[in-house]
């Protein structure tokens, strides 16, 4: 290069420069790394609604939302490679860091990772699982953990005791030397069971001190739950549900406070490519953002529900009502009460009408969406689970879930009140109405399986 093109020498000395100081640019700016993540955890500073919305950027340019860095490959500086941050975003990239960083200190964790899904989520994890390990967990599980965990109990070597994770004894009952993990999800997800995740983990510990303990915290979000201060070893949820809130995209999100585990699950995903694509990264950081809000108003509203539908009859699990069986252990451990619920209505034709009667609930698989969502989990989300199983697991065919968004609370009830009379799932009286045909008791399984999809 000329002189009269580099009259200064300036780019000359830049470049050379740039080989030791990667922060200077190309026309001599002190450049920080970019987007600079949010502040990594280092106590608590603020409220976690605060914390939600708040991100210390430090981009070049001041950029108020974090921007997508929708690049594949990030060049570096000399041919022995490796000097930059980043070289490939399988390996890493600069959204995804700054939302890993930003869900650390949200799930008050000392490293998250987010990947494709929260199945992805969970395959990293089991993948550190080896033929002969043994795994314990619940009988009441999302239809997709049943899933991979059966397959890989059929194709992996893997030994797993499904038991009535409820009761802390059953869990204890089932631990040996050989139980590498224990994978709770609380609430359970349809049957909304609570799992006492601080004695699990002690005993899980104290039976095999290498033992992880896996919670599945989707029910709950971080906003409600913080299964890493009870006891936990890994967190894990599907970032599909609250924590982005808009069903607009797929997320899986893993958070431990270890080091090495963190390190092991890194290696994971960046060799096996699931690490969140930037712009998901980007909109599920957007979504974050408004977690508290939308969180409050829904759990507000199912409150409000479910406390309409207990007060005409039906059976309702929601551990927001004084009724759930373990509402004291619930409310030990959690901040909330969460906005999915279920209730029975002794039949499974009526259950049918009732769903299919709702005009703004839409019919639906999934929570955590603003949007209302009513399923028959047992065809819908949990269809994989095969009927002698539901069976066995005493999931009642006709349960139906509800999944509250954050609409007018008297819009949805009215909405479901008239689903409800239209169903002919109450007795209508000049007083109101009543649930017919609930004669049914928690747990208690209702005829009419239909079979697995
Ligand atoms: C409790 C629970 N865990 C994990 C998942 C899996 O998440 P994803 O659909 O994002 O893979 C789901 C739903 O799909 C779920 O309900
Ligand atoms: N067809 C899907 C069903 C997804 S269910 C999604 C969600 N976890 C829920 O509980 O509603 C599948 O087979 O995985």
């Amino acid at each position: 290069m000329s002189n009269s093109q580099n009259p200064s020498g300036i780019k000359d000395k830049v470049a050379a420069l740039s080989k030791n100081f990667q922060t200077v640019d190309i026309d001599g700016h002190d450049l920080p790394p970019s987007p600079a993540p949010s502040t990594p955890r280092n106590g608590r500073k603020y409220a976690l609604a605060t914390e939600l919305v708040y991100t210390e950027g430090s981009d070049q340019y001041n950029a108020s939302s974090v921007p997508i860095y929708q690049s594949a490959t990030f060049k570096q500086t000399s041919a022995s490679g490796g000097q930059g941050e980043y070289d490939y975003t399988r390996s890493g990239n600069p959204t995804r860091s700054h939302l890993e960083r930003h869900l650390a200190k949200i799930m008050r964790a000392n490293r998250a990772l987010v990947v494709s899904s929260g199945m992805g989520a969970l395959d990293v994890i089991t993948r550190m699982l080896r033929p002969g390990d043994e795994v314990i967990t619940g009988d009441d599980l999302y239809g997709g953990t049943n899933r991979l965990l059966k397959y890989l109990s059929t194709h992996g070597g893997i030994v797993v005791h499904h038991v009535d994770t409820t009761k802390p004894e059953s869990v204890t009952a089932a631990m040996n030397s050989r139980t590498t993990m224990v994978l709770l999800e609380t609430p359970t997800n349809p049957l909304i069971k609570i799992v006492d995740i601080p004695s699990i983990a002690t005993a899980a510990h104290s039976a095999n001190p290498g033992a992880i303990v896996a919670v599945d915290n989707t029910m709950l979000s971080p906003m409600l739950l913080n299964p890493l201060d009870l006891g936990a070893d890994i967190v894990y949820e599907s970032g599909t549900k609250y924590l982005s809130g808009h069903h607009d995209l797929m997320a899986g999100v893993i958070a431990v406070n270890d080091q090495v585990l963190g390190d092991k699950l890194y290696f994971t995903i960046n060799a096996s490519g699931c690490g969140l694509s930037p712009f998901d990264s980007w909109l599920l950081l957007r979504g974050i953002k408004t977690l508290g809000v939308r969180m409050e108003k829904q759990q507000g509203n199912a409150q409000r529900i479910a406390e309409f539908l207990e007060s005409h009859g039906f059976k309702v699990r929601y551990p927001g009502l004084k009724s759930h069986p373990q509402y004291d252990l619930h409310w030990s451990m959690a901040r909330g009460a969460g906005a999915v619920l279920s209730f029975e209505t002794g039949d499974v034709n009526v259950s049918e009408r009732i769903v299919e009667s709702a005009r703004l609930w839409a019919i639906s698989v999934s929570f955590g969406c603003v949007n209302s969502l009513i399923s028959m989990p047992c065809r819908m989300s949990h269809a994989s689970i095969d009927a002698k199983t539901r069976a066995e697991r005493a999931m009642p065919e006709d349960i139906i879930r509800l999944c509250v968004g954050i609409e007018d609370a008297d819009d949805l009830i009215d909405d479901l009140s008239r689903a409800l009379v239209q169903a002919g799932a109450v007795n209508v009286t000049l007083d109101g109405f009543h649930a017919l045909g609930n004669g049914q008791e928690v747990g208690e399984s209702s005829s009419g399986a239909s079979p697995p999809s």
